[in-house]
């Protein structure tokens, strides 16, 4: 469960009394999540989400991050928006950690992936990068290619009590992958804006058959388009026992481009990034099984989930492979 950090009620009520958003009825941490620590909060004029900020975030990309919230809304797209005390701050500090409340977004992620969900989330990842447009200032990707290799090596010889031979196979991996990234080596560069970088299917929403926004957007960052639709291949294209399904990326490719259609570097590149993409949610996840005492209450997500994955981009040489 994500609740890193506790709150007790009577310092909710002191912080909930510095905004113009009715008293407090009822609050309850959410069990979903390994990154924040989230609260749902009702109050006498409605629902409201608590997040405090805790490992991955550094606060000062805070209003970067809330920032681009507001700036994606006015520019269509639905995503929960800071809501501002009475004196105009949506970033303060409860519980020693930085936090902030955001309007509740109606809807529920798909526990289960259809088809139906595949083309709405194409088109909702390419009308973000579309509005990220006039979005200008920049944020680095901290969880980028530079970050990978460092990342494996504070794993070390722990991979291998996770599975034998991993720590060779995935060096083996990033030698391949770093070097070669979009704008290195051999490889053009390609097309950037503002990512999403997480959009997993429990940062989508949908109601009544229809996607109803984005939550989420603490990794969003300045990096290459086409890598968020990789990271979307990878969350959204794989069952369970590690098949992939083509017909969902490919109507996850169509609708992007019904929005915004692709360079041709781009589907070309799309290998690459998907084993890029893999590389990343494979590293944070192992760093994460191996550094997570038995007893937290988070439960870890299974970094060999993306080994699959990652062994399946290694081996597709060519984009259509992807369903291009
Ligand atoms: N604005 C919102 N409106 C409604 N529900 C929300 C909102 N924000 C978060 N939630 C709920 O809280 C859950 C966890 O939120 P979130 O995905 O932001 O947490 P996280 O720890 O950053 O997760 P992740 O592991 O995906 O990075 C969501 O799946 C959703 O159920
Ligand atoms: N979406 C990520 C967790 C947030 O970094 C994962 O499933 O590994």
């Amino acid at each position: 469960m994500a609740v890193y950090t506790d709150v007790s009620d009577d310092a909710l009520r002191a912080f909930l009394d510095d905004f113009a958003i009715g008293s407090l009825v009822a609050f309850r941490g959410i069990a979903e999540g390994v990154e924040n620590s989230n609260f749902q909060l009702r109050t006498t004029q409605g629902d409201y989400i608590l997040t405090l900020y805790e490992k991955r975030v550094n606060a000062q990309d805070l209003p970067w991050f809330l920032g681009l919230m507001q700036h994606l809304a006015r520019e269509g797209v639905t995503c929960p928006q800071p809501v501002a005390d009475r004196q105009g701050q949506s970033l303060k500090i409860l519980a020693g950690r930085p936090a902030a409340v955001t309007t509740f977004l109606p809807g529920v992620w798909p526990r289960v992936i259809r088809l139906e969900h595949c083309r709405p989330l194409g088109q909702a990842l390419a009308q973000l990068h579309v509005a990220g447009r006039s979005y200008v200032q920049e944020r680095a990707n901290g969880l980028g290619p530079d970050a990978w290799p460092p990342l494996l090596q504070s794993c070390g010889a722990g991979a291998d009590t996770v599975q034998p031979g991993l720590l060779a196979e995935l060096q083996a991996a990033l030698a391949e992958i770093v070097p070669n990234w979009p704008g290195r080596g051999q490889t053009p560069s390609l097309p950037r804006g503002q990512i999403h970088a997480d959009l997993f299917p429990d940062n989508v929403f949908f109601l009544d058959q229809k996607l109803s926004g984005l939550i989420d957007f603490y990794f969003a960052c300045t990096d290459f388009l086409a890598y968020d639709i990789a990271i979307c291949l990878n969350a959204w294209c794989f069952a369970i026992d590690g098949s992939f399904n083509i017909t969902f990326a490919r109507q996850i490719l169509q609708g992007y481009e019904s929005i915004r259609p692709l360079e041709d570097a781009e589907r070309a590149c799309m290998p690459l990034l998907a084993r890029g993409a893999a590389m990343r949610f494979l590293l944070t996840r192992l760093y994460d099984w191996i550094n997570t005492p038995a007893d937290a209450l988070v439960t870890p997500k299974d970094p060999l989930d993306y080994l699959k994955r990652l062994r399946f981009h290694m081996a597709t040489k060519s984009s259509s492979g992807y369903g291009f």
